[in-house]
Parts: C-alpha cells; sequence; structure tokens
C-alpha cells in the first residue's frame, strides 16, 4: 500500500478474495420496471422542456451532521439531509424549476461545443479512452439529476458505503440494476450489507441515454483514428454523489466479470454538477497519473484496450456547477457521477438473456482494485 491508500479508502477496494456467495436472481423484466415505477413520481415536460417532479419533497427534518464513527475516514460529516428511512437527499427541497421564460443564457458547457453542437473530444487520451466535453445537453443534464435525486430517497437509495474495515467511502453512492459491494468487491442483488434493499432498475430512457454516448464516444474514437467501443447492454450504473470534500482513491474497475472485462465492454461515465479532477493512468502510482478535469455535461467512455485504467477522483473544485442546473433542480454542492456497465458479456445464441439484470453469480473471486 502507497500513501495515498492509506488516506483514501479505494472505492474499488484492494485486491481480496472474499469466497462470498452471492444470490442468482431472475432478470428484472419490464413488468417489474413498470412496478417499480410505482406511482410515486412522474415527469411533465414544462414548457421550458424541463422536468417537474410531481413527487413531494422528502420530508427532510433539520438534520443533525451525522455522527461519523471514529475510524472514519470521512474528512467531515455528510452535509446532505436524510430521509426518514434514512436515504440522503442530494437535492435541497421544494425548489421550483425556474420560470423564466426569455432566451436562455449560454450554457456554461456549449462552450465546448462546435459550430454544429458537436461535443468537443479531447485529444491525447489513452486508447481506449474518449471524453467528449459537454456531450449532455443542460435539459437532459436536469432530468438525470431530477431522476436520480428522486430514486436517490427511495429504497436503495444514497447512503454511505463503508469497507469491512469500517471505514467508509467519501462519497454517497445508490446502485441501479446490481448493488456494488465494496466489503467484498462484488455485485450483489440486494445490499445485503446494508439495508437489504433492492436495487432500484435502471431508468429505461437513461439505458437509452447510455446507448446514444456510446454511439458518440465511438464516432470520436474512430475519427481520431481509433476503433469503436464493444457494445454494451448496461445492467448496473453506479450513482456517486461526492460533496466538496468527497474523492476516490487510485482504482480500477474490475469487479464485472471476467468475460465482460476481456471483452473490454466499456464504462460509460457522465459528470454532473461541480467540476472534478479526474486522474487516470497505466498504474496505482499517482505520481505517474494524468489528471483531466470532469464538468458537468461531460460524457467518459473507457473500453476495449482502455477498460483497465487505473483512475482515481482527487478534487471536486466547489461553485462550478452550471447555475441553471442548480437552479433547476436544487443539487447540493458537490459532483454526481453515472457510470454504466454491464456485468458479463453475452454470448449470443439461443435462450441468451439480454437487457438488463445479470443476476450476480459469481462473487467469489478477488475482484477491485489491484
Ligand atoms: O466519479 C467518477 O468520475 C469515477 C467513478 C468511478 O471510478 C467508479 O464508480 O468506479
Ligand atoms: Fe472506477
Amino acid at each position: 500500500m502507497d500513501a495515498q491508500d492509506v488516506e483514501i479508502p479505494l472505492h474499488h477496494g484492494d485486491d481480496r478474495s472474499t469466497g462470498a456467495s452471492v444470490n442468482a436472481r431472475s432478470l428484472m423484466t419490464t413488468n417489474d420496471l413498470l412496478k417499480y415505477a410505482r406511482g410515486m413520481h412522474a415527469w411533465l415536460p414544462s414548457t421550458m422542456g424541463l422536468y417537474v417532479s410531481t413527487l413531494p419533497p422528502c420530508a427532510v427534518s433539520p438534520q443533525e451532521p451525522e455522527q461519523q464513527p471514529s475510524n472514519s475516514f470521512l474528512s467531515e460529516p455528510s452535509q446532505l439531509p436524510r430521509c426518514p428511512d434514512g436515504a440522503y437527499d442530494i437535492c435541497s427541497v421544494g425548489v421550483a424549476p425556474s420560470t423564466s421564460t426569455g432566451p436562455r443564457a449560454p450554457l456554461p458547457h456549449q462552450q465546448y461545443r462546435a459550430p454544429g453542437g458537436v461535443p468537443r473530444s479531447v485529444d491525447g487520451l489513452p486508447p481506449g479512452v474518449v471524453l467528449l466535453k459537454g456531450y449532455l445537453t443542460m435539459d437532459e443534464q436536469i432530468r438525470i439529476v431530477h431522476e436520480i435525486r428522486e430514486l436517490g430517497i427511495g429504497p436503495g437509495g444514497f447512503y454511505i458505503p463503508s469497507y469491512i474495515t469500517g471505514g467508509r467511502l467519501w462519497l454517497h453512492m445508490m446502485c441501479m440494476g446490481l448493488h456494488w459491494e465494496p466489503r467484498t468487491n462484488s455485485y450483489e442483488t440486494i445490499r445485503s450489507s446494508h439495508d437489504g434493499a433492492t436495487p432500484p432498475p435502471i431508468p429505461a430512457w437513461l439505458v437509452e441515454l447510455c446507448g446514444r454516448c456510446l454511439a458518440a464516444a465511438s464516432d470520436a474514437a474512430v475519427a481520431a483514428g481509433g476503433s469503436r467501443f464493444p457494445p454494451l447492454q448496461p445492467d448496473i450504473c453506479l450513482a456517486n454523489f461526492y460533496e466538496r470534500s468527497g474523492k476516490l482513491g487510485m482504482h480500477q474497475d474490475k469487479d464485472e466479470m471476467p468475460d465482460s472485462l476481456r471483452a473490454g465492454l466499456p464504462v460509460v461515465s457522465l459528470s454532473l454538477g461541480d467540476a472534478t479532477d479526474f486522474q487516470y493512468g497505466k498504474s496505482r502510482d499517482i505520481e505517474e497519473a494524468s489528471t483531466v478535469r470532469l464538468e458537468s455535461g461531460d460524457l467518459l467512455v473507457f473500453g476495449g484496450p482502455g477498460r483497465m485504467i487505473f483512475h482515481s477522483v482527487s478534487k471536486v473544485h466547489p461553485n462550478t456547477a452550471p447555475p441553471e442546473l442548480v437552479r433547476a433542480t436544487g443539487l447540493r454542492p458537490g459532483r454526481l457521477n453515472l457510470t454504466f456497465r454491464q456485468y458479463r458479456a453475452l454470448t449470443g445464441g439461443p435462450g441468451t438473456r439480454t437487457g438488463t439484470g445479470a443476476g450476480a453469480g459469481a462473487g467469489a473471486r478477488g475482484k477491485g482494485t489491484s
């Protein structure tokens, strides 16, 4: 372990073979998804093209800052309010959507857009890594924040994960599709170490958005002389919310099944809210790592030859979220990141399951950061 490891718990842990077994679970069906939509909320497109949540705000009582255990790695207590059932709320309550009817001010991320509205691809990244600055429109960002917030205050919503050692990650997490368990570096069908909640399914429109993101990233890769990414049918989406002191140590994403990793199935990552420094490199050595800034609306994809890059989130830059996003959603200070993944590669042929849900069958191999 290097100094970085001591100070910062690693998200996808250090190598350890846990032998933990995980229950296979049948796939979420469309009916399950619809049931899960649970009538709790609906989206009403407003005249602004924004999305107004009809879900009453979570009754969040003014919150005592959460007491952290003495062995906590968190540098400061979470400032996020908690709903009665314990889930953290990443947005302020009672935020009304913007009512302005005039022409919108240019959005911060649009400065990156070429005249045809094509997001700018960043040069000089390793093979298999594509960064499209300003890929998401502001309306997409607003919708993502609204919907993730609403799922995040429901069952299986935002919590602060811990390691088996008791150290906690410097972020709030909500898993969709499958639960990523830091105590075992494996995926599970329920959040067994916390509250037994079943992760909500990935909203269908987010799966569709992920497909568009990947197509755009593949186009950019080809334009830069590389290859298209392998297709992805995401059955895992991890939502991380980093407060201002949030961070994530250097790690590889390698808790998906070996066939998925071998196939280089990409990780599709969306950034929203405050900007961050994202470090990446060939090894865990932070001294050797390069840094790129990820801002709200940016799309990062790593797959194929770039699938196993080491990466970390080293700093959240305060007050850098687009004001329009904050106004429209009440997103609290910090950064929201979504990563889409596919647990196992689909082999094709009769009976092959496609779409959501992998059934996390194999938790027994050592997963996580090397
Ligand atoms: O927040 C980010 O940009 C990276 C998240 C990440 O590396 C992960 O969830 O594995
Ligand atoms: Fe990661």
